[in-house]
């Protein structure tokens, strides 16, 4: 487990996109984010994950301006959100988890309106494109799918060519192949060096695009690191099935049985070893092990071990 959430030192001398430093936010008597530390570099994508009511879009909300620290700090390019509100603005883009466009536009006139608004936007014609709307420009917002509006809303997110995004759930709501596009779209602006911040309940995308990760337990920062960190604090998992009357394989040191059968599922910190034992305790007995499964440690036991307490509830 990582204390902190420091970005690596790769680029020296670059500023920090982001540097948010023991942030809280309260509701009332209730502290929904407390005292959060973490930093983005340009040309880096970071996965804040955590359960519903975590307080993943609370604390998105600092650093978008749209609310003030109960305590701490938020820094966008050195200056605040909330004080330094236009120079921040100019510099980011933001897809909020609902928008509020009005539904008598077209698509275009949404994307033109809006580009009017911005110092230098993309080209309209691209940027709605970009995310695949090209066919449906000319239909008004309000006829749009749900799908579609979340592909709207990032197309304005990122009309201004902004050096930070912040996405929150940026593909609820949108089939596989949007999903993709939208990947690709933010792997795009990440290449060419915007820093992106980003909230997801679908761990397969802070997998496809974050560099680090957070995950967020009741305000608090549980785990974080890169992915490889992050997975590393599980055990990989080996399960199989044995027929009646097979003999018992022996159990190697490294293995932590979680079930004994019929299903055996043993946790170990050493796959590849447990796993050449195993199968060479097969081979030479003459056992089928039934639906073998090897599975390395990942994100998503990560994120469960921290959702079901089973990691930093002391905390
Ligand atoms: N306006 C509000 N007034 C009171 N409590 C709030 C308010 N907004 C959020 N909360 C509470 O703060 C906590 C964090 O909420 P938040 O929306 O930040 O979580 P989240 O991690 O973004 O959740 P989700 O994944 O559901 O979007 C929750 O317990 C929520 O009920």
């Amino acid at each position: 487990m990582q204390p902190a959430t420091a970005a690596p030192p790769t680029r020296s001398g670059e500023p920090l996109a982001v540097e948010v430093t023991d942030l809280r936010r309260s509701y009332g008597d209730f502290e929904a984010v407390r005292g959060i530390s973490f930093e983005v570099r340009p040309g880096e994508v970071f996965a804040l994950l955590g359960v519903n009511g975590a307080g993943k879009t609370s604390a998105l909300e600092v650093l978008e301006g749209l609310a003030t620290p109960g305590g701490g700090t938020v820094r966008v390019f050195g200056a605040d959100p909330v004080r330094d509100r236009a120079a921040v603005r100019a510099r980011m883009g933001m897809l909020l988890q609902s928008s509020g466009l009005p539904g008598d536009l077209t698509v275009a006139e949404t994307v033109r309106t809006w580009a009017g608004t911005l110092s230098a936007p993309r080209d309209v014609d691209e940027a709605i494109a970009q995310v695949g709307l090209t066919g449906r420009a000319d239909v008004r917002v309000r006829s749009l799918s749900g799908g579609e509006r979340r592909r709207l809303d990032l197309a304005l997110a990122v009309l201004g060519r902004p050096e930070v995004v912040v996405l929150d759930e940026p593909t609820t709501g949108l089939d596989p192949e949007s999903r993709r596009q939208v990947w690709r779209l933010v792997q795009d602006m990440v290449d060419g060096g915007t820093a992106v911040v980003l909230t997801t309940h679908h761990l397969e995308e802070a997998e496809e695009l974050a560099d680090r990760v957070a995950i967020l337990k009741a305000g608090r920062i549980v785990l974080s690191g890169t992915q490889e960190e992050i997975a590393e604090t599980q055990p990989a998992v080996v399960r199989f099935t044995l027929d009646a009357g097979t003999p018992e394989p022996p159990v190697p040191a490294a293995v932590q049985v979680v079930s004994a059968g019929p299903r055996h599922e043993w946790h170990t910190r050493a796959l590849q070893p447990v796993l050449a034992e195993l199968l060479a305790w097969a081979a030479e007995h003459g056992v089928v092990l039934r639906y073998l499964q090897a599975t390395a440690a990942s994100l998503e036991q990560a994120f469960l071990a921290v959702a079901e307490g089973r990691v930093g509830d002391a905390a």
